[in-house]
């Protein structure tokens, strides 16, 4: 008994160190935080009671063995009522609450509910998804849509943890969304004009820009020289630049598809397997990304009878079978070939191009049909997350893309990457272009040309 007043003690200074935690980060959050961390205490205070008139909760007739040997009065014991666990965090969008199943009250009881949660809690929106364990549900409430609060990405100047991770933003329940675009040969970008879509593939660019694993090409359809347009400042971080010139672009693509070939010709000898992803892309052997801007310059059909428009038509269709065959085969050589346009129809991008490209995000599109051709058929069964429905300004930044692995869409909010803070990465991450081309021939001592004759096996050197 002694000891009772020190155990109050403790318990009590331990209270008080915990109040104070709180009271601290309650000051220190900013007022988007402040307001959900006042709506998770309230989702907690409620939640018994909420989840029990909404039918979140199961009954037990059976006694406890507890309970039955308390019960020396010989009355029928009670019922109990239980109630699924929830532990809440939150976030400056609202609260995350993870919630413990009970016997009839599962993921699909959950999903049901959450317009009235969204109500009880005073969100927008309140979704329900399968829990990181097995008998747990996650349910995610927010309350401004992150789909209309704009967002802004400062890189880090760091190379990323994970190769060919694609970082893209968060989705309409603020939650991370990335693309894995390891093994991944193409990737379509389509949206009306000032939408996003340069942004979106600059977010890349800086975030990989750190990595000397990675070498990038650029080509702008939209301007005749790199320090007019959109990569005036990445273009320091790459080893080609192409402008709107349908020649110069072709000899480009021409060298890129050398330069595939002859990868192909000694990736065996060089990295001693067939696919480059099974070791990852490395300082010498990088993964090479090819952003094609307003890809539609590049390939569209010149219509005219007169020599100059024939041979502008010539060569977009040359620049067309090029790239196909860059996205068709560089995968497991290590080429990832990026293309956005306006609108992603056959007429911009040719559709043999368009239809091998794994991953395809759209922006706010005009028609229904902009809409089926940048993201596939199934969008029309997806009418809410049409990107037709994205044509208001608030929606600038949000893109459309199929769920991986999952039926539907997701909607993600991009976040905006400033000019200033590309032109760092990219002034800071410029000592490490080197064009592959030359990495090639420093790891086998052949000219690229010659491994592409494939007349005699290149010599064997250590990978
Ligand atoms: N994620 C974003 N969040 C907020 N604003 C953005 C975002 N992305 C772009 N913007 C705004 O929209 C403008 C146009 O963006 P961007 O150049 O990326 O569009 P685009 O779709 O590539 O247009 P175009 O087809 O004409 O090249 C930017 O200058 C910026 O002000």
């Amino acid at each position: 008994m002694g000891y009772a007043p020190v155990l109050v003690g403790v318990g009590l200074a331990g209270i008080a160190v915990w109040a104070l935690v709180w009271v601290v980060r309650y000051l220190r959050a900013d007022a988007m935080t402040r307001q959900s961390i006042r709506q998770a205490v309230r989702v907690r205070r409620t939640w018994k009671r909420l989840a029990q008139m909404l039918n979140l909760s199961a009954t037990d007739k059976m006694p406890t063995a507890m309970a039955s040997l308390a019960n020396t009065d010989g009355k029928p014991i009670k019922p109990r009522v239980l109630v699924p666990a929830l532990k809440v965090t939150h976030d400056a969008y609202g609260v995350i609450a993870r919630a413990g199943c009970l016997p009839g009250v599962g993921l699909a009881e959950f999903q049901k509910a959450a317009p009235y949660l969204a109500d009880a809690w005073r969100m927008t929106r309140v979704s329900a998804l399968p829990g990181d364990r097995p008998g747990h549900v996650v349910l995610r409430g927010v309350r401004v849509d992150p789909l209309i609060t704009r967002t802004v990405h400062v890189p880090t100047g760091r190379p990323p943890e994970e190769y060919a991770k694609w970082e893209l933003g968060v989705d309409e329940y603020g939650m991370p969304v990335f693309v894995p675009l390891k093994e991944v040969p193409g990737v379509a970008v389509g949206g009306l004009p000032g939408f996003g879509k340069t942004s979106c593939v600059n977010r890349l660019v800086c975030d990989w820009a750190p990595s000397p694993a990675v070498q990038f090409v650029f080509f702008d359809g939209k301007v005749s020289h790199a320090y007019e347009g959109d990569y005036a400042d990445l273009v320091h971080r790459a080893f080609a630049f192409c402008g709107d010139d349908l020649e110069e672009a072709n000899k480009l693509f021409k060298e890129l598809v050398e330069l595939r070939r002859a990868r192909s010709a000694s990736i065996r000898s060089v990295l001693g397997r067939k696919n480059m992803w099974h070791v990852g892309p490395s300082d010498d052997w990088p993964l090479v990304v090819i952003v094609i801007d307003e890809a539609h310059t590049y390939f569209r059909d010149h219509k005219g009878s007169d020599p100059a428009t024939k041979r502008l038509a010539a060569l977009a269709a040359d620049n067309a079978r090029l790239v196909e065959d860059l996205v068709k085969k560089g995968r497991s050589v290590g080429f990832l070939a990026l293309l956005t346009t306006q609108k992603t129809t056959g007429d911009a991008i040719p559709t043999f191009i368009r239809d091998v490209c794994p991953v395809g995000l759209s922006f706010a599109q005009k028609t229904a049909d902009a809409a089926v051709a940048a993201l596939g058929d199934d969008i029309r069964e997806w009418p809410d997350a049409s990107p037709v429905n994205l044509q208001d300004p608030a929606y600038v930044g949000v893109a459309v893309m199929s769920q991986h692995g999952r039926p539907g869409f997701i909607r993600i909010r991009t976040p905006y990457v400033a000019d200033e803070d590309a032109a760092r990465v990219a002034a800071e991450t410029c000592h490490l272009v080197r064009h592959p081309a030359q990495l090639l021939e420093d790891l086998t001592g052949r000219n690229v040309v010659d491994l592409t004759k494939g007349e005699s096996e290149p010599p064997a050197v250590a990978a």
